[in-house]
């Protein structure tokens, strides 16, 4: 097994006597509560009806969402996965696991690894460092759109605390579900002209939602029904039982494809304490907005009359909404759970109030203690994100290259200086300082590229983000952006073109380290990391229809300093026949 290679257990061979007693009493030092977690898991497609209407998703061992992982910070996971889909390969990324050492177990296709072939088995072995609220999904095409999602919980590591106490827990994965299948919409964005997918038929908690009928029908003036549900069904929800005068932590991560959302629980304040596996500055607010990427805990009390029962909410946030609220129930005990709640729905405020989604992403602050950013950087990266035209098909592009991927993983062209593994264009580092970001492009064709950022080891980036005009006029999206690999944090958001005046407004007090942030329309974020983990990670817009259409890069530091590359992950493309060549010779 290629993975063992990097098995300190293989390494110790050699050694003999004393050291061999120092390193297995260290060993048994760190196995200390730490556990090796193995799980056996098999991705295929298989009927489910998520929202009532029957369609297919991806499965894993026959459950959709897929397994919760439970873990404690420290553990090491061990997911032998094999591929039953028929015709198709698959990855897992683990997304905000950073992947300290373990590079190629990132889970991103072309990126960090060769999609893993119908039949075949691929271990994913990495460590859980840190505590926090996580997910982890398919990073191939649209899997993620096909269902292949669910959550990955740490804990803190035996023997520690959280700095918050609360009594019980819940975890909600956000989603949204289309009734076409994530093949055809592949095939819809990539036309010329381009078919937009549209917005999703049902948004789902928990892998449920309703589509034929709706469990808020008495208080709506939608025709739709209400929902006679026994509670068995697969989109009956999933009801939160709780006792009055608690204080219960939910765990909500949005794998959403494409919708922002909004969460709140009727009649309850909640108090966010985690953004994206970091510990943040508690503050009580009476809904949140959550992007597809990121992950949040809250706290809140059940201090309500507890003869009733209580709305818990989703709705669309930044693009116009054409799907109904998503909905579950959280349920005093005794009160009956079949009982609704006796008025409506929280109402979502409205869709484009862009200036309610700023006020909440600016009340992040990290928790007192938490590690401080570097006060200068190295580098800095003017990444503008546009939406163009190549060859008539629509496009998102980043300082006009639009990412394709290549079908040698960039993590092993880079390892051993395949030099056609990729395009070694780097994309540039700054965009036209006269680029007008508040108009359609003057020009709006595009170029294709395969987007890699080599960053030195060890050095301090800043990544400012820079919205701007799509091609309608006065149109501008939210892009939630993802970072593989790290941490960042978030310095400011700001209005329309970032000037190195702006770096005023830099928090380096205590700003919030997260691995996903958003960029408002018209507007841009600026973000700071620390180039420390050797390997390929990519760095893109978390809307998986947009990711399909180009908007992403990849950053590559370190990669010499990777000892071994299991062979399993770069058995393909150039890396595969390398090491054909490399067999036949011995
Ligand atoms: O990428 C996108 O394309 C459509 C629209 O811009 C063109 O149809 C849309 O809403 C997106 O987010």
């Amino acid at each position: 097994m290629g993975l063992l290679i990097n098995d300190p257990c293989l390494m110790i061979g050699p050694i003999k006597g004393l050291v061999y007693i120092i390193f297995l009493s260290m060993l048994m030092y760190t196995a200390i509560g730490a556990k090796v977690r193995h799980l056996k898991w098999e991705v295929a497609y298989m009927h489910w009806s998520p929202d009532g209407a029957e369609g297919v998703v991806m499965g894993i061992n026959g459950q959709f969402p897929g397994p919760t992982i439970r873990a404690r910070a420290g553990d090491i996971l061990h997911i032998e996965l094999t591929n039953h889909l028929h015709t198709e390969g698959v990855v897992i990324h683990w997304h905000g696991i950073r992947q300290i050492g373990t590079p190629w177990a990132d889970g991103t296709a072309s990126i960090s690894q060769c999609a893993i072939n119908p039949g075949e088995t691929f271990v994913y072995r990495f460590k859980v460092d840190k505590a926090g609220t996580y997910f982890y999904h398919g990073h191939y095409g649209m899997q993620r759109s096909a269902g292949l999602y669910g959550s990955l919980i740490v804990d803190v590591a035996e023997g520690e605390r959280e700095p918050f106490h609360y009594d019980g827990e819940f975890d909600l994965l956000l989603s949204d579900l289309w009734h076409k299948d994530s093949h055809a919409q592949e095939v819809d964005l990539s036309a010329t002209p381009m078919r937009w997918i549209g917005e999703p038929q049902t948004l789902l908690i928990n892998g449920r939602g309703q589509f034929n009928c709706s469990l808020a029908a008495q208080f709506s003036n939608s025709s739709a029904s209400q929902c006679m549900l026994r509670g068995n069904e697969q989109y009956a929800p999933q009801i939160l039982h709780v006792l009055p005068n608690k204080t219960y932590r939910l765990r909500i991560a949005s794998t959403t494809a494409l919708a922002s959302l909004n969460l709140a629980i009727g009649k309850h304040k909640m108090v966010v304490v985690e953004a994206d596996g970091n510990y943040v500055e508690p503050f009580s607010v009476e809904n949140m907005d959550i992007y597809s990427g990121e992950s949040y805990s809250v706290l809140f009390t059940t201090d309500q009359n507890p003869s009733n029962n209580y709305w818990i909410s989703i709705s669309v946030r930044g693009r116009q909404p054409r799907t109904p609220q998503g909905l579950t129930i959280l349920n005093y005990i005794p009160t009956s759970p079949s009982t609704l709640p006796n008025s409506p729905p929280p109402i979502s405020p409205q869709w484009d109030d862009y200036s309610y989604s700023k006020s909440f992403s600016n009340k992040i602050f990290a928790l007192t203690g938490s590690p401080k950013p570097p006060t200068t950087h190295h580098r800095r990266i003017m990444l503008l994100n546009t939406q163009n035209y190549i060859d008539g098909a629509t496009k998102w592009a980043i300082n006009n290259v639009s990412l394709v991927l290549p079908p040698t993983p960039y993590l092993g062209s880079i390892k051993y200086g395949l030099k056609n593994g990729f395009d070694r264009n780097t994309p540039p580092d700054h965009f036209n300082h006269s680029y007008d970001v508040l108009k359609p492009a003057q020009n709006q064709n595009s170029t294709y590229g395969n987007g890699v950022y080599m960053l030195n080891f060890n050095t301090t980036i800043d990544v400012i983000l820079q919205n701007a005009n799509a091609l309608a006029t006065n149109v501008s999206e939210i892009h939630p952006w993802h970072l593989h690999g790290h941490d960042f944090w978030v310095l400011a958001y700001g209005e329309g073109k970032f000037t190195e005046k702006d770096e005023e407004k830099f928090n380096l007090k205590n700003p919030p380290l997260r691995n996903t942030a958003v960029i408002f329309p018209f507007g841009w974020t600026a973000l700071r990391f620390v180039a420390d983990n050797p390997g390929a990670w990519a760095f893109h817009c978390h809307i998986e229809p947009h990711l399909h259409m180009g908007m992403g890069v990849v950053f590559a530091e370190g990669i010499r300093r990777i000892r071994t590359i299991p062979v399993e992950a770069i058995g393909c493309g150039l890396t595969g026949k390398m090491l054909m060549k490399n067999n036949v010779h011995k």
